[in-house]
């Protein structure tokens, strides 16, 4: 809520995310994905109001994962089911967060406490989650920042000291520490140049090897092509498509208009930004959100996008692309490019798996 508005920044959202497995979750800035993500770890603001259901789910089975559902699903380490939304914040503070859900936030600097070293916030966070001591918590920090690429000798600095890089890959290594069945990594790689993007994105999909469960949310499309099983896409609040990662950045490839987009504004393909920018969420257009821009609705106007279209074998669309009719009408304005478009596609990594959870990286 905004001003005495409401603002429906996150509406109708259902996802799974299995122990092994890693969710991208992508969109143009201002979609919902970072509220999507406080929503789950009770990180909102006091004024903001939720409904709805994040099971995440115990483990206790000894493959150290368990699994999440939003109406999403979340791994457990042994310990019962939880539900997230609503949570109370004692619940949320003592075994959720850093224990059962690593949050790699957006801005690493408000997460950072500044009159603190790297050093002695990633120790002090061994202590409160494992329970170690000296020297172990020592090792351990160390352990985590290589993990995450911060480099040794900047353990002594103050965040204030770091640039923007150090400081998301600082977060990063504070995320890494408690081991979480669930990991939230909200644009771990703003920052980073490309090999530092990759190797952020393969540490966190290394994470999931041992059963956890990773949420990628990401406006680079490269990095959810490197690690990513499944995608999916946020447009203006909602989920408009979940895809298996491999199909959707190959063939047949996205099947929403809006995701065919932001794929075709790639430099590597089509470099065709969508036009237009995405609805303010309080001034949403009726029916579906996505039909002022779209370009098939341009091309073939339709009443049925006065309705919004509801998520149906993976797309919400009233006319999804198909493969004998993956060619959408190509925009060739080039005003208004689409916002957060990602850089580059596709490392080496690039297939990916499918639905089903993973034991391992995909390296
Ligand atoms: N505290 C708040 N009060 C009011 N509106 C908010 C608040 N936080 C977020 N919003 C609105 O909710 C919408 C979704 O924001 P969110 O931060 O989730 O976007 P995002 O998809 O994470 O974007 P980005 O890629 O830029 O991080 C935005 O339109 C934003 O203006
Ligand atoms: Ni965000």
């Amino acid at each position: 809520m905004r001003a005495g508005r409401h603002i429906a920044a996150v509406t109708d959202v259902s996802f799974e995310l299995a122990p092994g497995e890693c969710l991208a979750l992508v969109g143009e800035s201002g979609c919902g994905k970072s509220v999507l993500a406080g929503a789950l770890l009770g990180l909102l603001p006091g004024n903001a109001e939720l409904r709805g259901s994040a099971r995440l789910r115990g483990g206790g089975d000894g493959s150290g994962g368990g699994s999440a559902d939003a109406g999403g699903d979340v791994g457990g380490d042994g310990s019962g089911d939880v539900e997230l939304i609503g949570a109370d914040e004692h619940t949320l503070a003592a075994s959720v967060r850093g224990r059962r859900v690593g949050l790699v936030p957006q801005s690493p600097a408000a997460h950072l406490t500044p009159v603190r070293t790297v050093r002695s916030q990633l120790e002090e966070t061994v202590r409160e989650l494992t329970g170690a001591r000296r020297p172990a918590s020592h090792d351990a920090a160390v352990a985590a920042a290589e993990r995450a690429a911060f480099p040794a000798d900047h353990l002594d600095r103050y965040p204030h000291e770091l640039s923007g890089g150090l400081a998301q890959r600082a977060a990063t290594a504070l995320a890494l520490v408690g081991d979480a069945p669930l990991l939230l990594a909200d644009e771990p790689t703003t920052g980073l140049d490309r090999d530092l993007v990759d190797h952020t994105v393969d540490e966190l999909r290394r994470h999931t090897g041992d059963g956890r469960a990773l949420l990628l949310i990401t406006h680079d499309l490269a990095a959810a092509e490197r690690i990513a099983d499944r995608v999916a896409v946020m447009y203006a609040g909602r989920i408009v498509e979940v895809a298996d990662a491999e199909a959707f950045f190959g063939t047949p490839g996205p099947r929403h208009p809006y995701a065919h987009g932001l794929l075709n504004a790639l430099p590597e393909r089509a470099f065709a930004p969508i036009p237009g920018l995405p609805p303010e969420l309080g001034n949403l257009p009726e029916g579906c959100a996505f039909a002022p821009r779209c370009p098939v609705v341009r091309a073939t106007p339709s009443d049925a996008c006065a309705v919004v279209p509801e998520l149906a074998d993976g797309t919400a669309c009233h006319h999804p692309l198909t493969p004998e009719r993956a060619e959408v009408p190509a925009p060739r304005l080039r005003t208004g490019a689409a916002d957060g478009v990602p850089s580059a596609p596709g490392g080496s990594g690039a297939s990916a798996g499918s639905s089903a959870p993973r034991g391992g990286g995909r390296r």
